[in-house]
């Protein structure tokens, strides 16, 4: 199962959310790498995007990783375009389990690169194998103490084909994770499925209600439609909180989407092969879902932190990712950006300031697996100062160690 296989830089599970002073006094590092994951089950079409993306004009700066079982390199081949910056090519493993080391290594050695030749490097983007939960990917670059700072995630955009995509989110929980952590959808393989066009959609949008779709069969250039996509952009201007957010698109905030689980238990052993075989046991996954959280005033950061900390111990390991925006009592016209997945947090950042126009609001989104929506609503609120309904006090009484056996509430 991809969660016995997490983290190699992981602190103890205790240390979730594990918080890095925002130090004013630093010097201003070069702007972060932008990382780009690109994710999509098993055929979806992610080289053929990855293709695309390369022979378009924007697409300049940029460095490729690839990752493909088996001793012969299939996606390298693939991959047509030249890249001015290189072509890296991981050996055969799943980037999500076996080869999550030698992706650390090689983002390491990008940053490398970059200070030694002085080359630009703006962005990365790796192509993960079909059956990657790209969660731990991503968490083990957060706690990474170098590659954390040094790499800002800019999207895991997910492919989904058309022709398998509704029948890959009933039958494999790596498709709907892929797909539930996802900020940008590109939809494939239209050419070929047009009828089941709506009812994947519908399949999309149940697990992915907040990701922007994008329909690949349309000409227009993709780079300007999935890459760039953070709240602050290569060229320095600031994102779309809402876009980024997932708000644009259809997300309602205290709605969710939800995906229930499918089949029996779940067996995610990673047994790879060159021929891609991971072992496939029948599975059984739970609610891929997403919440929003919305406060209205400004929050003190000791505040959301403290709620983070106990969102990481009580619900961490169910935290697909987190996102969010926070408007501060201690520095209010620098927005706080939150980035977290598995319950891992990366460093927070602050930016310059808040996108003209744009809402205020601190917002986070929470998408689990499994997650006790109520428990992170009572804990959110305890620690915003919103009153909230009878559960805290009810909680307190029945589930204190201390309280009456059999105590209940009817
Ligand atoms: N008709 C059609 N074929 C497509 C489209 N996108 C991809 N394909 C084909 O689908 C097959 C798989 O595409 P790839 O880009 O290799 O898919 P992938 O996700 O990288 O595959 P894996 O790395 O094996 O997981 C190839 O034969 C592509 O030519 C599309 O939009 N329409």
């Amino acid at each position: 199962m991809a969660r016995t296989c997490l983290l190699a830089h992981a602190p103890a599970r205790h240390h979730f959310f594990a918080m890095q002073a925002l130090d004013p006094m630093r010097t201003a590092p070069p702007p972060p790498i932008r990382l780009t994951l690109l994710t999509g089950f098993l055929g979806a079409g992610k080289t053929t995007i990855l293709n695309r993306l390369l022979s378009e004009r924007t697409v300049v700066d940029t460095a490729v990783v690839v990752n493909e079982f088996g001793e012969v390199g299939i996606d390298q081949l693939l991959v047509e375009a030249e890249v001015s910056d290189g072509l890296i090519e991981l050996s055969d493993g799943c980037l999500c389990c076996s080869v999550r080391g030698e992706l650390v290594e090689t983002l390491e050695r990008l940053i490398d690169r970059r200070s030694g030749d002085g080359r630009p490097l703006a962005r990365v983007i790796v192509e993960t194998t079909g059956l990657a939960d790209p969660t731990p990917i991503l968490a083990a670059i957060m706690t990474h103490p170098v590659l954390s700072q040094a790499y800002a995630l800019d999207a895991i955009i997910c492919v989904i084909d058309a022709l398998n995509g509704a029948a890959n989110l009933e039958n494999h929980v790596e498709a709907v994770r892929q797909l539930g952590v996802a900020d940008r959808i590109v939809l494939t393989k239209s050419d070929l499925a047009p009828a089941d066009f709506d009812m994947l959609r519908d399949a999309v949008r149940a697990v992915n209600e907040g990701a922007a779709l994008i329909d690949a069969s349309k000409a227009a250039p993709l780079a300007p439609r999935i890459l760039d996509c953070g709240l602050s952009k290569i060229d320095g201007t600031l994102g779309d909180p809402a876009e980024w957010l997932g708000e644009r698109h259809g997300r309602d905030h205290g709605r969710h989407a939800g995906h229930s689980g499918h089949g029996d238990a779940h067996s995610h052993a990673h047994a790879h092969t060159d021929t891609h075989a991971h072992d496939h046991a029948p599975h059984r996954h739970g609610a891929v879902r997403s919440m929003a959280l919305v406060h209205e005033q400004p929050i003190g950061e000791q505040a959301i932190f403290a709620f983070l900390e106990m969102l990481a111990r009580f619900e961490g390991g169910n935290v697909l990712r987190m996102k969010g925006i926070v408007h501060t009592v201690e520095q209010g016209e620098r927005p706080l950006v939150l980035h977290g997945v598995r319950g891992y947090l990366h460093p927070p950042a602050r930016l310059p300031t808040w996108r003209a126009g744009a809402s205020r609001k601190s917002r986070l989104v929470i998408i689990g697996e499994n997650l006790n929506e109520a428990r992170v609503r009572d804990l959110f609120a305890a620690f915003t100062g919103k009153p909230g309904v009878d559960a805290p006090d009810r909680t307190a009484i029945e589930d204190n160690p201390l309280a009456v056996p059999g105590m209940r509430f009817s």
